[in-house]
Formats: structure tokens, sequence, C-alpha cells
């Protein structure tokens, strides 16, 4: 059920070292967050999770097989920007991946099959407050509205783990209050694990069920290539927070919301 197991991970550029011995387990549903110094290796990190990328030590399983030395349509993304296509609508976007998979090589589908997948599209957008753009380009929507569109293209095609690396990072403060309750929302309805690379401590804390910082555990200046960066902290969140469930402890605060946030 979607846990990630990280063990002993290293990897080297040539003589920069960027990981090192890095270990994890993540647990099904979890939502991780990870912070960390400019340059620590986060965003290397997640492109070995995506599998953009492959460890020079090590081994990565997502539950408990070998992660394939590829992207694959069990691990979403999204970036801070240009995760969505500027020449493709709104719901051209949302059907893109379900197009590809469904039939390789035209990348279209016909019938009844179109059918379904525009349903399920229409469906994922209405999710994510966005079922009454659908016809527009994203250089029509706002910022906000352009990071609903990717979460809702990852989304549709059902990831196991959905890696985000600083999704929010370019919002205004007000914009991406909103953009976090859908986030929470999201997590709470969809059967997967998430990993978001963050500078925002505040987001990290808002959202996350585990705050995990990289950092390098030796720092001499002449030799800083040759020192990669670990796991320095591993920090719960409390009172824990749980998928698909409210808060023991403040039901107000965690639990799976009901309003869908109103679009800019
Ligand atoms: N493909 C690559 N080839 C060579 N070096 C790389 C490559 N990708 C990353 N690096 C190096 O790895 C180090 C870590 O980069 P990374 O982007 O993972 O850090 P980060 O913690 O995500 O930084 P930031 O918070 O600034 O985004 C950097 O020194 C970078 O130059």
């Amino acid at each position: 059920m979607s846990a990630l197991t990280v063990e002993k991970v290293w990897k080297e550029y040539g003589d920069q070292i960027v990981l090192e011995d890095v270990s994890i387990t993540v647990e099904p549903r979890a939502f991780v967050a990870l912070v960390g110094a400019s340059g620590s290796g986060k965003t290397t990190f997640l492109r070995l999770l995506l599998g953009q990328e492959t460890p020079t030590r090590g081994k990565i399983l997502l539950d408990g097989v070998p992660l394939p030395p590829e992207p694959g349509p069990d691990r979403g993304v999204v970036y801070q920007r240009y995760s969505v296509f500027p020449h493709l609508t709104v719901l051209g976007n949302v059907l893109l991946g379900m197009e590809m998979s469904g039939s390789r090589h035209a990348a279209r589908l016909f019938g009844k099959r179109r059918a379904a997948a525009v349903a399920e599209a229409r469906e994922m957008l209405a999710q994510v407050g966005l079922d009454h753009v659908e016809q527009k380009y994203p250089a029509q929507l706002s910022g906000g509205m352009q990071q609903r569109l990717a979460l809702a293209q990852a989304l549709v095609m059902k990831p196991r783990v959905l890696l985000l690396d600083e999704p929010f990072g370019a919002l205004d403060p007000g914009i991406r209050a909103e953009i976090h309750a859908l986030m929470r929302r999201l997590w709470h309805e969809h059967p997967m694990t998430v990993v978001m690379v963050t500078h925002d401590m505040a987001e990290a804390f808002t959202l996350a069920t585990r705050v995990v910082a990289f950092e390098r555990r030796r720092d001499r200046p002449e030799e800083k290539l040759r020192y990669g960066a670990s796991i320095t902290r591993d920090i719960p969140i409390w009172p824990p927070r749980r998928a698909g469930l409210p808060s023991l402890i403040r039901p107000g605060r965690d639990g799976p919301a009901l309003a869908i946030p109103q679009s800019e």
C-alpha cells in the first residue's frame, strides 16, 4: 500500500557526493515534507524517487519492489512551475496522461473510452475547482489555478506516490493558504503517499505527517564536495495526522475538509 523504503542510498555526480547513506521508511499514506538548506540534495532525492535518476549505491523499494529505473504512472509529480502543457486546454492537460497510457501510439482515445476519460477528467477538475475553465489555456489562468491544474493532471492518473517539488513556492500567501486546504483535502481523499520538498517550514508543519531535514553532517569548506547530505532530523507531527480521518485531538484542524476552496 504505497510504502517507500530507501536503503543506504548514495548519489554522486562525478567527484561530488550529493547524498550520503540516506535511509528512510515511509509508511503508506504518509505526507512527508523534505526541508533543508539550498543545495542539500532535496530535489535530487525526489528525482531518485521519481526514477529520473538512479542511486549510485543503495536501493529504493515501492511496496517492497525495486523502483523501475524510469518514471511511471504510479508516481505523479508537480513542480513549482511548468508542470502543465501550455498548448493544451485545461481539459486537454488532464486528459493527456489517460490518452497516452490508453493508446500508446496514437495518444488519442475514441468512442466510449474517450467519453469515459473525459468524464473522469471533468470529475477531477471539479475536485480542484476548475470545472468552469476547462476550455481555457494555462496562460489564461492565475498561478494558483495553474498549480491546481498540475495537481489534477497528476492525480487523474491515480499515482501511488505523489512527489511535489516546491509546488506552492511561487504563490502569494493568500492563494497559498487556499491551495493548502485543497492539498490537504486531496491527500485525505486519494489513496496516495505524498513526498513534498519545501523551503517553507510553516507549510511543512501545516500539511505533513512528518518533517524530514536533509543536511551535511560534516561541512569542511575545503572538502565540501566530498560530503553528501543525509537525514539529520525526522520529526513526526503531533497530534498525529491520519489520512482520511479527523484529528483525534483537534478535529477542526486536520480532518478531511468538506468545502471546495473557491478558485480565484
Ligand atoms: N544532474 C546533475 N549533475 C551534476 N550535479 C547535480 C545534478 N543535479 C544536482 N546536482 C548537484 O547536486 C546538489 C544538490 O542539488 P539539489 O537541487 O538536489 O538541491 P536542493 O536541496 O533541492 O536545492 P534547492 O533547495 O536550492 O532547490 C547541487 O550542488 C547540484 O549542483
